[in-house]
């Protein structure tokens, strides 16, 4: 097999009087799997059809399979490059299987099949995309998501190293994506190289070795997905306010845009765990308060989401005590906070102390939680009841606003009743 690598050198393509993408270089290695991530407009397609060589760039040079394909022959291109395009109309009625025999084409002068090769390409890259079923059908009678199958069949049928596809997902339901990706992934491990423009950045992170993230017509980030899906460069490409965490399932990024935080003023001081804190970060946070959290164990579900939310917390090393010097961190965090707010923590001697440094808020809200073990020591005990004796103790639904409440700010929610202690 031709060395499926593709390398883009100081490329400037111009559309009109737009300069859509400026000055990329990159490598991508045989057998690598990139995704080609970036706001709507950002030139994703551009370049796609660039390394297709459909079009052609203003200055710099694109080799794709050993091959320049500005200079190359169609043919000699289509042994080599195969495009799942977005959105395409097919101009014919063909049949369903006319149009995957298409991908043939590069080898002979029609695209019929014509001998038993194309048969078995064509049979095979049916059966791996799920149309053997429509093969007899108009291509114009198959749904969006079908057809966009179809065209993945096709450039499965033209049996190159290297395979392009512009929003192979984009029309097609949650199975179909997956087994498209899966699909992706299962030729690139056999050697071929993909690139793939995907909108939906968690599939994205998910299945693709690298991210190619553009903005503005150049490459703001290129590298594994945690080092490309971060709060700030997805603040710059896509002017968002985005919160990036770890998914739950499959431990790939997975990427939460947040609305513009709110003009709400103060500073709050969250003492959670366990993720009894995170909707509440999250709600303290987008409605533009100053938030702090602690003291949590290290990779703790609250300090997660406090990382993903840029929170400053305070943190122990997981199972170990608070000592007395994360409580002093504490108590300060509680003094320098407007409120302080206390969710289902764990009530245990080892947190004695963050419970302790709590109850010293001015102005103290205990969200009310699973009730402490039996077993708890009477010194641990002791440290929860005097919490609930100075906080107000109110239900997760009605924390936010006892915060906005106890700093006199106004909240949409104000008349609702609060279960006071
Ligand atoms: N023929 C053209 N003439 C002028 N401008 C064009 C032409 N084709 C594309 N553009 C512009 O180039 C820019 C990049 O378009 P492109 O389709 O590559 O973006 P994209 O990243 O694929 O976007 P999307 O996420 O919306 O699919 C856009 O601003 C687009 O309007």
């Amino acid at each position: 097999m031709t060395d499926a690598r593709i390398d883009v050198e100081d490329l400037r393509v111009d559309r009109g009087d737009l300069t859509v993408i400026d000055g990329v270089d990159a490598t991508v290695e045989r057998g690598r799997f990139v995704g080609l991530i970036g706001p709507n407009g950002a030139g994703k397609t551009t370049l796609l059809r660039t390394l297709a060589g459909t079009l052609a760039p203003t200055a710099g040079r694109v080799r794709v399979a050993d091959l320049d394909v500005q200079r190359a022959s169609a043919r000699d291109v289509g042994r080599r490059v195969a495009v799942v395009p977005q959105n395409t109309t097919v101009a014919f009625d063909f049949t369903v299987r006319d149009v995957v025999a298409m991908g043939r084409m590069p080898y002979h002068s029609m695209f019929k099949e014509t001998d038993d090769a194309d048969r078995r390409a064509v049979d095979t890259a049916m059966e791996r995309t799920s149309v053997t079923q429509f093969a007899k059908r108009s291509i114009d009678s198959v749904s969006g998501g079908e057809r966009q199958r179809v065209l993945l069949a096709r450039a499965l049928a033209q049996e190159t190293p290297v395979l392009l596809l512009d929003e192979p997902t984009a029309s097609l339901d949650i199975d179909h994506q997956i087994h498209t990706l899966e699909l992706v992934r299962e030729l690139v491990e056999g050697g071929k190289t993909a690139v793939a423009a995907i909108h939906d950045l968690d599939l994205a992170a998910r299945y693709c070795d690298d991210l190619l993230l553009l903005s503005d017509g150049g490459v703001l980030g290129y590298g594994p997905p945690e080092e490309v899906l971060t709060a700030p460069q997805l603040a710059e490409s896509f002017d968002a306010n985005a919160a990036v965490t770890g998914d739950t399932v499959t431990g790939t990024p997975t990427v939460t845009a947040l609305p513009d935080a709110g003009d709400a003023e103060g500073r709050v001081h969250v003492v959670g765990g366990g993720g009894s804190a995170g909707r509440l970060l999250y709600a303290l946070t987008v409605a533009g308060y100053d938030v702090s959290i602690g003291a949590l164990p290290e990779g703790d579900a609250d300090h997660e989401t406090a990382r993903a939310l840029d929170v400053p917390a305070v943190t122990v090393p997981p199972y170990t005590a608070v000592d007395a010097a994360t409580a002093e961190r504490v108590a300060a965090r509680v003094s320098e906070a407007d409120v302080t707010v206390v969710t289902d923590v764990d009530v245990s001697d080892g947190n004695r102390r963050t419970l302790d440094a709590a109850a010293r808020a001015d102005a103290l809200v205990v969200v009310e939680g699973r009730p402490p073990d039996e077993r708890i020591t009477d010194d641990a005990r002791e440290s929860y009841e005097r919490l609930r004796a100075r906080g107000r103790v109110v239900t997760p639904e009605n924390a936010l606003d006892a915060v906005a409440d106890a700093l006199d700010g106004p909240t949409p929610n104000q008349r609702r009743p609060m279960a006071d202690d």
